[in-house]
């Protein structure tokens, strides 16, 4: 648009040569305004500081530090619109953005202010621009979209000199369409495998940034809720479950709907044959009758971490251990990621810190010496690799809670002889791997 390369090419295939009728502008040391500061937005600006322009951005969602890393500063609208040379469009059409650029905000840019739009047609007022176009206030547009596509061909917009355009062309190239390809196959291999459908339409949308920061914790939920539902004695129905999150973040700054789909995942998965993911996890939990109530617990202290930690609480149920009933009467689990990596840090009413990387055994004995050397060599002796072990205890020699992470399964032998161990009163294998 600047150099004038489509209106030139298309004088001297008329057979003209008309040299001063088509000088352009240089981009260097103008400013570029990007409004809708996303994906797109975000390269475009990049590439444009490339091209020796001073970007600006106006965006009112976008994260300034994301901004200021590619060095450019986020502006009010106003501000935005009118400073610029030049102003690109990425943002979304909404309710918000419909007609965004109309004859009030053309009335505030500079004269000769020059416009891009490759996101959607529906975010000018097309009339609006045609008069920007004609009063001088608006020099030039390419235009990829439009309010209606293919546009009308006696279209003024499209039938202006100093108006170029293509026919949404945007994505149009040999390797976004392979990208683009390999990135639904991805996505689709990853939705059968039960993982996050971060892109799913008809799934919560949770931006890649917050799934990143969340993905210790969505394991340690899924793993919580995985081992408290193999805590429930047979017979007793899963009907209600009660999820605590720990966080000194304010309630609107943790999203935890991809926790609660992956507390359902634990729950469901292994008493069923339905995959549990994002998109199917709250309605699969209707159908089964299951009530997850969410609960808040807000801490002080610095907000870095998105939770310090989870508590899954099954109500109304005998347990095959019975010490994992908290004082209220729940089969109460809690855990905690530390380093990144999740672990078990409480089993009812007893601490415990044993890291969710391999399957758990849970005991509970009499608190005197020589226990823990008991259990760990029959594990030994049947080659069973320990990761993490810790023992819990309320009060001296009384009683206390041993959990052991082991790496492999270990034989139904080796499980009776730990349950025979004397001074061992109950104990239960809980597998994760
Ligand atoms: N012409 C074409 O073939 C193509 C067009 N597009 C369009 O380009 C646009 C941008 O796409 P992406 O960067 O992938 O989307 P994105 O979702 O990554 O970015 C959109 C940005 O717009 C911002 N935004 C929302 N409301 C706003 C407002 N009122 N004012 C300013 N900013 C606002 C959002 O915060 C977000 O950062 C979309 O409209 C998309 O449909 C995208 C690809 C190809
Ligand atoms: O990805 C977008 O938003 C586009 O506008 C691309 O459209 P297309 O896939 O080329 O029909």
């Amino acid at each position: 648009m600047a150099r004038n390369v489509s209106q030139a090419d298309a004088s001297v295939k008329a057979g003209e040569w008309q040299r001063s009728k088509y000088v352009g502008v240089s981009l260097v040391g103008k400013t570029l305004v990007v409004l809708g500061f996303g994906k797109v937005g975000s390269e475009v600006a990049r590439r444009a500081k490339g091209l020796g322009m001073h970007v600006i951005a106006h965006d009112p969602y976008a994260p300034a530090d994301r901004a200021h890393a590619i060095g450019v500063e986020l502006v009010s609208f106003d501000e935005a619109i009118s400073t610029a040379d030049f102003i690109s469009l990425h943002m979304p059409l909404t309710p918000s953005t419909a007609k965004m650029l109309n004859e009030e905000t053309f009335a505030k840019m500079k004269k000769g202010v020059r416009i891009v739009n490759v996101a959607r047609g529906g975010v000018i007022d097309e009339e609006a621009l045609v008069k920007a176009l004609d009063a001088g206030i608006v020099a030039q547009a390419a235009l990829d979209v439009f309010t209606v596509e293919p546009p009308p061909k006696d279209s003024k917009l499209v039938q202006h000199e100093r108006v170029t355009v293509t026919p949404h062309l945007g994505a149009s190239t040999v390797e976004a369409q392979e990208g683009v390809a390999i990135e639904i196959a991805e996505a689709v291999v990853g939705a059968l495998k039960g993982e996050l459908a971060a892109t799913a339409v008809n799934a919560p949308m949770v931006p890649a940034e917050v799934l990143n920061e969340l993905k210790p914790y969505v394991e340690l939920a899924e793993k919580l809720s995985r081992l408290s539902v193999q805590l429930v004695a047979g017979g007793s129905g899963v009907k209600s479950v009660k999820v605590g999150y720990a966080s000194s973040r304010a309630p609107d700054d943790l999203d935890t709907r991809v926790l609660r789909a992956m507390i359902i995942k634990g729950l469901i998965e292994p008493i069923s044959s339905t995959f549990v993911n994002l998109v199917n996890a709250d309605f699969t939990a209707k159908q089964r009758g299951l009530r997850i109530t969410e609960e808040r617990i807000i801490l002080d202290g610095s907000p870095e971490s998105p939770l310090e930690s989870i508590q899954v609480q099954i109500a109304n149920v005998e347990s095959k251990f019975a010490s994992a009933i908290s004082e209220s009467g729940e089969i109460s689990l809690e855990g905690r990621v530390k380093d990144g990596i999740p672990h078990l840090t409480k089993v009812g009413s007893f601490d415990v810190d044993v890291s969710l990387e391999g399957n758990i055994i849970l005991c509970r004995q009499v608190d005197q010496p020589g226990i823990i050397g008991k259990v760990g060599s029959i594990l030994g002796d049947e080659n069973v690799n320990v990761s993490f072990m810790s023992v819990g205890r309320i009060s001296r020699r009384i009683y206390a809670i041993m959990a052991i992470g082991v790496d492999d399964l270990p034989s139904s032998e080796a499980l009776k002889k730990i349950g025979e161990t004397p001074a061992i009163e109950e104990f239960v294998f809980l597998k994760l791997l």
